[in-house]
């Protein structure tokens, strides 16, 4: 199903997995989109290799963490999630070099944690890997470095590139293998 970007979300500083500056990290962007769920683009490189032309079992599951904390601030922009548990599936290797999507949602919201599911999707349509997490509820403003003027709160902020989707096409079929196209 093809479902429309409704907002894309900031990007921050130094985050190994959203950071604009770090040059090690994935550099992923984030979009909310018209069904509740959020999905994430990233391209594993070298730097993110365990064996030759294989993404790292951590970096699967750095993405899958922001992927699912992020997806809080579709309903709340000013809430991020602070990770106690993080569980995950391998099912199939994660290529490097390739534009991969991720997904999350929350299935799962309290007062003071909320959890959620989701799963790195690949080329072919496959679940590479699946996740569910719990997270500690942290506003922006309670953050450590919130202060107006700290580079970190300066560069948290959303960078519209020509090369956003306004749409991205997915099917989440019951044997979980889903197929994908960025409009
Ligand atoms: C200023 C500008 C900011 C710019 C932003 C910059 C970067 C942003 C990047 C991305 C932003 C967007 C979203 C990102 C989302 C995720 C990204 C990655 C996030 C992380 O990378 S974050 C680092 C890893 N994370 C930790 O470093 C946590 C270490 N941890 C602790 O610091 C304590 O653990 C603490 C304080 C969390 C809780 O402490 P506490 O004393 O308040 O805990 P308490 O016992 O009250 O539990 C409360 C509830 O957590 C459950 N709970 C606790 N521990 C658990 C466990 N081990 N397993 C299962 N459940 C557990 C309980 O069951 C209860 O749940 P319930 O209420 O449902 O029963």
């Amino acid at each position: 199903m093809k479902h429309k970007v409704l907002r894309k979300q900031e990007n921050s500083r130094m985050c190994l997995v959203c950071g604009v500056k770090n040059d090690f990290g994935l550099k992923a962007s984030f979009y909310e989109l018209d069904n509740g769920e959020l999905a994430g683009i990233f391209t594993p490189r070298e730097e993110h290799q365990s064996y030759p032309g294989i993404a790292h079992g951590g970096i699967s599951a750095a993405i899958l963490d922001e992927t699912i904390g992020r997806a809080i601030m579709v309903t709340d922009r000013d809430m991020l999630g602070y990770t106690v548990e993080l569980n995950l599936k391998y099912k199939k290797h994660v290529p490097l070099g390739q534009k991969l999507i991720v997904i999350g949602r929350i299935t799962r919201e309290k007062s003071r944690t909320f959890e959620g599911t989701g799963e790195i999707i690949l080329a072919n349509g496959e679940v590479a890997a699946s996740a569910t997490a719990k997270y500690l509820k942290v506003p922006l403003d309670k953050m450590p470095s919130f202060q107006e003027d700290s580079e970190d709160r300066m560069e948290w902020q959303v960078n519209i590139s020509e090369n956003d989707p306004r749409e991205i096409e997915y099917e989440q079929k019951t044997d979980m293998k889903t197929c994908l196209r960025l409009g």
